[in-house]
Parts: structure tokens; C-alpha cells; sequence
């Protein structure tokens, strides 16, 4: 059932971006009872509905007022602006976020074995992709006159069944092209995930002051992953040395140790990880006990 009161969060049913963007709207606090067979999950703490669909879907259902926020790859989103702006429809929208997860690049990739010496040599040529509009505008901005040939999947057989020249997908380890005896040659766009809302004003002030209470928790989580809470015992005399290697701890608590009066406790919220390197210097300077833990969540 539909309810407009209701906030509604587009998300992707299955595929790279589903697992990442439901953990984050759990860590928000945001309570879901998500059915596999069901695409529509209701919150049970908040007025929030999230819709579940193909991620090609997400930016129209956003940009036409059907949602009112999405997760979605940046890739995605862009060819959907270009498309929809060819094509005069609205496509207007806000991007609140972008996420630490779903990255990836649309690179150009061309059999292992075809004599490439730069994107000329793809001059008068055929390139597979499910991006048409962002290779299209790739080939504008290089000058190249080829030909961007739309397929929605199974993109890296084209070389080998004889539709395309080359291909133009997403690329993360490269596996997928290696596979496939592809090699990657050029880079059109880097991508990751975001969080996008209906354009400015045209949502009503309940459902925008939601959103403006949920960002700041999206925030907190996302510092609070690249931050650690780092422990350790220090010789007094060291202080100075080793404050110099703890990263972004320019005020750490100093505690006294109950018993000792040459060594201290240090505790300090790191803006990043502590690498193996740093703590053995830290060892090396007298330092004992040093733990690095992980931060669930941050504010203020
Ligand atoms: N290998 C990858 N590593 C990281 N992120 C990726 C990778 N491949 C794709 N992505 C990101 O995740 C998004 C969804 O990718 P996925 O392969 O699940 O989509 P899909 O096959 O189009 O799914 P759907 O059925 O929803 O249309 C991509 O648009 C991209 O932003
Ligand atoms: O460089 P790699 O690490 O190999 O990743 C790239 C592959 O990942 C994505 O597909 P996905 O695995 O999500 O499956 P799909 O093609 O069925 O969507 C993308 O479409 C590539 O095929
Ligand atoms: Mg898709």
C-alpha cells in the first residue's frame, strides 16, 4: 500500500549496491522488514517506505517525483541526466551524499589482441555498452567518430560475437575483462555511490526536515568507519615523540597510570587507521598495549 505521508527511498532489489545501502540505513537507526519476494518494505520506527527496483530505474523515479530519495550509482545517474536531458525530459535533482561503497570506473576495453595505440584506432569503429550517452559524449569531447552499440548485458561477449569492436563497461578488479580477454585502455568516468533526494523545494517540509535529521547520521557513519579510537601505554619522558605519531591527535586525553609516574594512558579518536608501521615505532619508543578499535558511531 501506498502512503504520501511516508518517505520513499528508492533502492536496488539485487546487485552490487542492495547489501551496502540497506547496512547503512540500519546503521542510521532506520528499523527494516525487508522480504525477498517484496517490493516494498515498510520502517517500523520511522515514516519511511523503501522501494525496491532495478537501479536503472532509480534516478527517473526520483527525478520525476515518484520517490523521494535513491541510492545509486553515480555512473547510472549520470547517463540517465544526459539521456533525459537529450530527450527533454526533467531531470533535475540533489545529490545529498556521496557514500564510501560501489566503486568503480566505465572504461573502454579492447580484445587482447587488437593493435590499440590510443582512441583513434577505435576511429569509424562499433563500441558495445549499456552507457550510450556517456561513451557518446566521451567520443565528442576526444573527437573520435565511432559508434556506441546499446546492450544491456553480457556487454564483454560483443567482441567475440562479432557486434562491437570494443566494449565500454564497469570495471572494478578487472577480473570480469580478463576473463573475457579484454584489456582496459581507457577511463571515461570513476564512479561511486550517492545518495540523491528530489530537487530542492519540491519536497513538503515534513518529509525535508526527515531527511535533513537522517544526513548528519550518514555523516557520523561514514567518519566513524574511517576513524579509530586508538589506547596505548606511554614513557612520560616520549610524550612529545609519540603524539607526533599518532595521526590527527593534536589534543589526546593524557591519564595518569594508577602505580606508575614515568608512564602514561593516551587515548585519542584517529581520524584514520593506524598502520603496523607507526605502532612499531610507537614499540620502539617504550610503548605498551597499544590497541586500535573501530568506532560505531560518531557525532559532534
Ligand atoms: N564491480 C563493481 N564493483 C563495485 N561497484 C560496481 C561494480 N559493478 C557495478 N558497480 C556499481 O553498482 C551498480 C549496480 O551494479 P549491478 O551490476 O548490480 O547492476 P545491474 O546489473 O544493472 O542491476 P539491476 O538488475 O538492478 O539493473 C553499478 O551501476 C555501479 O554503480
Ligand atoms: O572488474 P570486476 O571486478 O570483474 O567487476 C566488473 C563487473 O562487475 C559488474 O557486473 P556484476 O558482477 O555486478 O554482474 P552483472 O554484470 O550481472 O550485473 C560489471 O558489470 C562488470 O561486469
Ligand atoms: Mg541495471
Amino acid at each position: 500500500m501506498s502512503d504520501n505521508s511516508r518517505l520513499r527511498i528508492a533502492i536496488q532489489k539485487s546487485g552490487r549496491l542492495s547489501d551496502d545501502s540497506i547496512a547503512l540505513l540500519k546503521a542510521i537507526g532506520i528499523k527494516l522488514n525487508i522480504r525477498d519476494r517484496l517490493l516494498i518494505a515498510h520502517s517500523t520506527n520511522e515514516n519511511i517506505d523503501l522501494l525496491r527496483v532495478r537501479d536503472d530505474d532509480i534516478p527517473g523515479l526520483v527525478m520525476d517525483g515518484v520517490v523521494d530519495m535513491g541510492f545509486i550509482g553515480e555512473n547510472e545517474l549520470e547517463e540517465k541526466m544526459l539521456e533525459r536531458q537529450a530527450t527533454g525530459k526533467p531531470a533535475d535533482f540533489e545529490i545529498l551524499r556521496r557514500l564510501d561503497y560501489g566503486g568503480c570506473r566505465l572504461s573502454i576495453a579492447v580484445p587482447t589482441e587488437m593493435n590499440y595505440t590510443g582512441v583513434a584506432s577505435l576511429e569509424g569503429k562499433k563500441v558495445a555498452t549499456t552507457y550510450p550517452y556517456l561513451l557518446e559524449r566521451y567520443f565528442k569531447e576526444q573527437g573520435i567518430k565511432a559508434k556506441a552499440v546499446m546492450l544491456t548485458g553480457s556487454v564483454e561477449v560483443a567482441p567475440r560475437a562479432g557486434v562491437a569492436a570494443a566494449i565500454c563497461d564497469l570495471v572494478s578488479t578487472g577480473a570480469t575483462l580478463e576473463a573475457n580477454g579484454l584489456q582496459e585502455e581507457e577511463v571515461i568516468f570513476r564512479s561511486k555511490a550517492v545518495l540523491i533526494q528530489r530537487a530542492d523545494g519540491e519536497l513538503d517540509a515534513e518529509k525535508q526536515a526527515l531527511i535533513n535529521r537522517l544526513v548528519p547520521r550518514i555523516d557520523g557513519v561514514i567518519q566513524a568507519k574511517e576513524s579509530k579510537y586508538i589506547m596505548l601505554h606511554a614513557p612520560k619522558a616520549y610524550l612529545e615523540q609519540v603524539k607526533s605519531l599518532l595521526p590527527g591527535a593534536e589534543n589526546p586525553t593524557v591519564l595518569p597510570l594508577a602505580g606508575s609516574d614515568d608512564t602514561v594512558a593516551i587515548h585519542v579518536v584517529s581520524p584514520e587507521n593506524l598502520f603496523w608501521e607507526t605502532m612499531e615505532k610507537l614499540k620502539a619508543l617504550g610503548c605498551s598495549s597499544i590497541l586500535v578499535m573501530p568506532i560505531e558511531k560518531m557525532m559532534g
